[in-house]
Order: C-alpha cells, then structure tokens, then sequence
C-alpha cells in the first residue's frame, strides 16, 4: 500500500518502539530465526536493527521509496530488502509474499519461525504483530502458490513437473542421491539453445508414449534422470528431449546464491532467455529450485514424505555472488501459505496474524 506519504521518513513513534519491543520479546521466546517488518516508508533504520540486536531482520516494502536507505551499509544498517510491488494487494498476501520472497533468497530457511510486524488497521501505523511458523519443509504447496508464478504453462504440467522433481529429490536412486533438471515450456525456443550430451533415451519414441501424465513415463525420467544434462518438456508435459547440455547466453543480471554449480546456472541461463521454467533437482541434498525469468521463485526442501497440494482455501488468505567464469541466478518463491500463530507464548496456530494492540 504505497501512500502519498511514502518517502517522507517517519519519526520513530513511542507505538512503533512498543511493538518493536513486544515483537522482540515473542522473538526471544520463540527463539524466531528472523524478524520481519512489514515497511510503508523509511523509518529509523539503524534504530529498527538496535531494537532487535543481533537477530535478522527482513524489511519488505512495496516500492524502493519505502525502502530507502535500508540496504544501504555505509550510512545504515545494511539491512536485508525485499521488494513486494503488491500495492493493492490485502496485507495477508503482502506477507506470505514476502515470506515466500525470504525463503527463496535464502534470507531463511523453510522450516523457520519468523516474527511480523505490519499495519493491518489503519495504513502507515504498525499496529500488528505475529509470530509466524514457516510449514515444515514446504510439504504442502497451494495451488494458488503455484499461480503466483505467472506463465502460460498450464498449473497441471508444472504441478506434474515439479511432483516428479521432489520425488527424485527424495528418493535419488538405488540409494544414492541425483540430480536433475527439468525444464518446461517454450521448448522450441529452449531445443535452439541445446545440444545433445550424448544418446537421448527418448529419441524416436512416438509423443503419446513420453507425456508425463504416464507413470511409466515418469518412471523412465526418473531413471534418465541419473545421467547428466537436461530434460526439455512441453507445456502440455510431454518429454521432448533428455540428456542435453544447455546453453543460455549468461546475463550479468543473473545472481546465484553461493554454492549453487554449474546446472543451476544453466536453469538461471535459460530460464533469462526464453519464456521456459525450470526446475533443479540438486544432487547436494534434494532441494529442488525452480527457476523463472533467470531468478529462483521456488525452493523446496527435500521432504521425508509424498508432498501435498492443497487447493487454496481463503481469499485473506546471503549471500549473494556473481557467476563464476566457467560455469555458466537471484530467487523468488511460492511456498506453502505459511501458518500464523497467535503472538502468545501458548497459542496454537492459527489462520490468522494476532494483533498485538497498539
Ligand atoms: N549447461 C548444462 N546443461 C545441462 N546440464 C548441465 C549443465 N551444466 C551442468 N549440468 C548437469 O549438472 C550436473 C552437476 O553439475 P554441478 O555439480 O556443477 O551443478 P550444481 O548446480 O552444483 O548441481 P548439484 O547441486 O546437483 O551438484 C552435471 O553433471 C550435468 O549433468
């Protein structure tokens, strides 16, 4: 919610210095991996960070002009920032956006436990706070996470893909972790920026026996998935070809969290180029990235179990580096509608973000 007012910089008001209290204090209790707040223009910044010592804290806004001077690490605090762009947008959703944002960045983790403080009455004034329980490792997607992620690929296919992609993550094979990546849609223009690694198992198969919608398909691609390269899948999710090394042109816009090698740069590279997503499975552990537009906008993290998708059900609802020489991306995600629980010590949780008076 941008408002006139927004880049005026706001005084640091004995109501703010009061939830941020309060908010530190349900931080302490809970042990939360991070704070988030919720910006409607620039305050304090440096007072905002004192108020919380050294716990992370997460500033999310809707335009640069409310989070001006938060990055900055010379004459602020150096804060981490995440740019929403939901204006009008209720502020449940501004949340888990920013939320799923953090997460995608690798501000936090999956599993984390993640103070709130936002303006959920009266614009421009924190008047709320919640303690917030990331889902467990992301075990159970929206449907409506998936919409977030604009593209013309039917939700189905990417639904198939990434199911598919979790269960390689999970399972790896005979025992031992893969790695894959899968990417969908777009595939002309993606088959224009690939080139064989070597025999492509799918090769000659007639269209109807490598649609995803067959197991025994799927089976077949969890199989090749243990050779190296790529899968390049239809938006109707069919397998078009296997085994292939791509070649995005790098872009310097591209950003990648550290230790993420060369098939994650590939998904950022191709992703950047063409109107495709993809999706990584890593071999270091199971994570699985998807990637659009050359940025991350979903990770999820192995799980022990099938994971499950819910139709959506109410409306309310580090560091960086840049690409290595050789080795041929910066995230946003889609997690689950995260659970917010009501700021008490004792509270169960609930569907709804607590206000916490003021
Ligand atoms: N350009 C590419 N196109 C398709 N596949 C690729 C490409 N580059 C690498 N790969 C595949 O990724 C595999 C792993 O490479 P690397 O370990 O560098 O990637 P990574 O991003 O660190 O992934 P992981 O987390 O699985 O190790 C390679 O063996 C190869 O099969």
């Amino acid at each position: 919610m941008a408002s006139p007012r927004a880049s005026q910089p706001r005084r640091f008001t004995p109501q703010l210095e009061g939830f941020c209290k309060a908010a530190a204090a349900i931080a302490e209790q809970h042990n939360a991996d991070a704070v988030l707040f919720l910006a409607e223009r620039p305050i304090d910044w440096r007072k905002l960070q004192e108020a919380f010592g050294t716990r992370s804290l997460l500033v999310a806004a809707d335009s640069e002009d409310q989070l001006a001077g938060a990055h900055d690490e010379e004459n602020g605090p150096g804060l981490e920032t995440i740019l929403l762009a939901m204006n009008d947008a209720p502020v449940y959703e501004r949340l888990t956006q920013a939320l799923l944002e953090a997460v995608a960045d690798e501000f936090i983790e999956t599993g984390s436990t993640v103070v709130t403080l936002y303006s959920s009455y009266d614009p421009g004034v924190i008047d709320s706070v919640s303690l917030i329980r990331l889902d467990e490792h992301l075990g159970r997607l929206t449907v409506r996470d998936l919409r977030r992620i604009e593209t013309k690929i039917p939700t189905e296919t990417l639904k198939s893909v990434i199911d598919l992609a979790v269960e390689i993550g999970r399972e790896g094979r005979e025992g031992k972790p893969i790695g894959t990546l899968m990417v969908v849609g777009d595939h002309r223009r993606t088959l224009e920026m690939s080139k064989p690694m070597g025999f492509d198992p799918v090769k000659g198969y007639p269209a109807a026996e490598r649609s995803l919608a067959d197991s025994k398909v799927r089976d077949g691609v969890k199989e090749i998935a243990q050779m190296d390269g790529a899968f390049i899948i239809s938006n109707t999710g069919t397998v078009i070809a296997s085994a292939q090394h791509l070649s995005g042109p790098p872009s310097k816009e591209i950003t990648l969290s550290k230790g993420l090698g060369a098939r994650h740069w590939a998904a950022a590279q191709i992703t950047h180029a063409t109107d495709a997503i993809a999706v990584a499975v890593s071999s270091s552990g199971g994570t699985v990235r998807v990637f659009q537009g050359g940025e991350v906008v979903l990770r999820i993290e192995p799980l022990e179990r099938a994971m499950t998708w819910r139709e959506f059900e109410a409306e309310h609802e580090g560091e960086k580096e840049k690409p290595p020489e050789k080795k041929p991306s910066k995230v946003r995600s889609k997690t689950p509608k995260p659970k917010t629980t009501k700021a008490t010590p004792d509270a169960k949780a609930a569907d709804t973000p607590a206000d916490a008076g003021g």
